[in-house]
């Protein structure tokens, strides 16, 4: 996780220690159900959103991860900041892009050796443009002009000119575009505490969650958490908030995105699975537009099938680490023990766990009904972790649950999907996040 921070600094995933344990109590507020529950209304405006795009393109077959990404980033930045920006009708959204560059830079680095030393990579022709692109990225991003406010579409072509000369297209265009959006993190926190510290009285300021307010009428989004956290009186700093914002703006969409792109893709290819979905949602919601709070619990066919997706395409598929003391690891058959060294970089693979035949039968066949409570009772509970376990799991998977069963339930309620023999079949590609190196191509009728 070394090579990724200079992207998303500090955060609650790259720190560790102490600084990690004071920050997991600050944000486990921001995940309380209180929070999450205002949410639902965003996912299901915005999966609503890409269902009418999905809408006008129906008969074709159309690359789907694209759209959920939009949506998902759409989804992030108004639950973190509140911030809308319209994103779903843009094409080849710089950030999106930029993501996936930097993701390229990283496993680009994590597959040469030499590049681990951060001198000899600094050297390199990617540590240079990995270099530049961060510093000019970090330094407009908090230099930027209060009263500039330009449409992304406009300003992007000029800067675009003058960040070709230096780095990648992509970064360049993400950097102006929060640039042209005036939505910098380090104004949007000042702006924020501007507004709070302004709505003194009760009148002004309101929330359901005891101990953190914001304005009457907004959703309390993770940014009112992160100002307000505080454990024995003291709260994060700018930087440290920054840091999670981007921390969240990163693991809050791409992990997601990745989720329901698989799960839209194993809906079209098993249309059994599909239409009891259906049935489920029509008997739980009836008429009703939108999937409510209440709802979510009752979906329980819906649930286990996104569980099984995830189990055959996890999107975070390996976890790292690095020991800081010795690992002693026992072999069955043999009882040689054989101890890895401290400082060792060791890798968990959550993909090879959900496919291992000691835990799974049949490992590659795709069964929803492995998820029943009677199917998990008699697995051991670590055979199955896409969100990890134990103190350092994901603070965010009630979240992503809820926004992959919000959003899939919309497009299964609206849309029939469908496999398209002509188009590629999409070849697992292992990024930060799971991907499909051809895209995830689906019929919608
Ligand atoms: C399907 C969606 C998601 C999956 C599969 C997923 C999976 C994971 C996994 C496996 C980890 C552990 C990584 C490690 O220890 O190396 C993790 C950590 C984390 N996730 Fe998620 N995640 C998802 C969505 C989210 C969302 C929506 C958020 C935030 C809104 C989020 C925020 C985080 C954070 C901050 C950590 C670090 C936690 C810590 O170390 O204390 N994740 N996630």
């Amino acid at each position: 996780y070394r090579f990724i921070r200079p992207w998303i600094g500090d955060g609650l995933l790259t720190s560790k220690g102490s600084k990690w344990f004071r920050n997991r109590r600050l944000l486990t507020p921001a995940f309380h159900y209180k929070v999450l529950k205002p949410y639902s209304e965003i996912f299901n405006k915005n999966s609503l959103v890409m269902v009418d795009k999905f809408k006008k393109v129906c008969g074709q077959s159309v690359e789907v991860h694209t759209h959920v990404g939009l949506m998902t980033l759409d989804t992030m930045l108004q639950c973190a900041m509140s911030t809308n920006t319209n994103c779903q009708h843009v094409t080849d959204h710089p950030y999106l892009m930029a993501v996936k560059e930097v993701g390229d830079l990283l496993m680009e680095r994590s597959r040469q050796p030499f590049h681990f030393f951060d001198w000899m990579y600094n050297l390199s022709a990617n540590g240079i443009r990995n270099k530049v692109v961060v510093k000019v990225l970090h330094d407009h991003t908090e230099k930027v002009n209060k009263e500039q406010d330009f449409e992304v579409n406009q300003i992007l072509p000029v800067f675009n000119v003058i960040y070709t000369q230096y780095t990648c297209h992509s970064l360049g265009s993400y950097n102006y575009s929060l640039l042209a959006h005036n939505h910098t993190f380090v104004q949007i926190i000042a702006e924020r505490k501007e507004v709070l510290a302004k709505a003194v009285n009760d009148e002004e300021k309101d929330s359901e969650m005891e101990g953190f307010q914001t304005i009457k009428g907004k959703v309390l989004d993770f940014l009112d958490i992160l100002l307000q956290s505080k454990v024995y009186g003291k709260g994060l700093t700018d930087i440290e908030i920054r840091d999670e914002v981007d921390t969240f703006l990163f693991e809050g969409h791409d992990t997601t995105s990745s989720g329901i792109a698989w799960a839209l893709y194993h809906l079209a290819k098993y249309p059994e699975f599909q239409t009891k979905c259906r049935d489920e949602l029509t008997e739980v919601l009836g008429d009703r537009k939108y999937v409510e709070w209440n709802d979510l619990p009752k979906l329980e066919y819906l649930t286990k099938f996104i569980k099984e997706s995830l189990r055959l395409k996890p999107p975070v598929y390996i976890m790292g680490r690095q020991l800081e003391e010795p690992l002693k690891i026992t072999e069955k058959s043999s009882g040689r023990v054989s101890t890895i060294p401290v400082g060792t970089n060791v890798s968990t693979s959550i993909f090879m766990l959900h496919r291992h035949e000691n835990f799974w039968d049949n490992p590659t066949v795709f069964d929803p009904e492995r998820f029943t409570k009677e199917n998990i009772a008699k697995r051991p509970a670590f055979a199955y972790v896409p969100f990890s376990a134990g103190s350092r799991n994901c603070i965010g998977q009630n979240f992503a649950m809820n926004e992959m069963k919000i959003c899939l339930a919309q497009v299964i309620r609206n849309l029939r999907l469908y496999i398209d023999g002509d188009s590629p079949v999409p070849k697992m590609l292992p990024r930060i996040i799971l991907q499909s190196e051809s895209g995830i191509f689906i019929r919608l009728e």
